[in-house]
């Protein structure tokens, strides 16, 4: 099967930008903005869960990613539920109202949970899953980028990039094509792009 597009099911435009920016030379991009509930387990769970909803939303092919931001201290939480949605699965949510740890406590809140421990690592995590269509299992892509949570430096359009620094850089202090190159999306969307070269 050769791929002419993606279909990159986000409601997220900084994502959207960023795949645009890494993957755009290689293959074209396309997105709809469906919204598809997030359900609760691992990451990997609730990335395939995510691919398979959006597949049968659009019945055709979709790719969709999900983010966590896993804090060393706290064994790997928040993790995907830095940010939850109701979901219609009958899982039991953290939420009702779309809340999200970010939302609700801030770059300074989020800061403070770190304060009481020695360890202030953290690893952000993205994984893309690419489901080829409704009743199909999907295929996972992730990428992993380790860096420290720190009190917010740059530029605060994109969620906990100011508080996410990176040998020395916080994400929201670098220059777009530097994350672009360092980042967990980034890492996550090498191996996408190694699999689209062999289909
Ligand atoms: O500072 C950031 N730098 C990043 O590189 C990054 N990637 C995701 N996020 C945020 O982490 C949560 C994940 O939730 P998430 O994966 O479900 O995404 P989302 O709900 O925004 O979009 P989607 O589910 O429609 O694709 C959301 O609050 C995103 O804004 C990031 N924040
Ligand atoms: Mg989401």
């Amino acid at each position: 099967m050769s791929l002419k597009k993606l279909n990159f099911i986000t409601g997220n435009q900084n994502k959207l930008a960023e795949v645009r920016a890494i993957l755009g030379s290689v293959i074209e991009v396309d997105n709809q903005a469906v919204d598809v509930p997030e359900i609760q387990g691992t990451i990997e769970d609730i990335a395939k869960e995510k691919a398979r909803r959006a597949a049968e939303a659009i019945n055709g092919p979709a790719l969709t990613e999900d983010t966590a931001l896993e804090f060393h201290a706290l064994k790997g939480l928040p993790g995907p539920y830095m940010y939850v949605r109701p979901t219609s699965l009958g899982a039991v949510t953290l939420t009702q109202t779309s809340k999200s740890f970010l939302d609700t406590l801030g770059h300074e809140g989020l800061n403070k949970i770190l304060d009481s421990f020695d360890d202030r690592g953290a690893e952000a995590v993205c994984t893309f899953a690419f489901c080829r269509g409704p009743g199909e299992e999907p295929i996972l892509f992730q990428g992993r980028t380790k860096g420290a949570i720190v009190r917010p430096r740059g530029p605060t359009n994109f969620g906990w990039d100011p508080i996410f620094e990176h040998e020395g850089k916080t994400y929201a202090e670098m220059e777009k094509e530097e994350k672009n190159r360092v980042s967990h999306r980034y890492k996550a969307l090498v191996k996408l792009q190694q699999w689209l070269g062999h289909q």
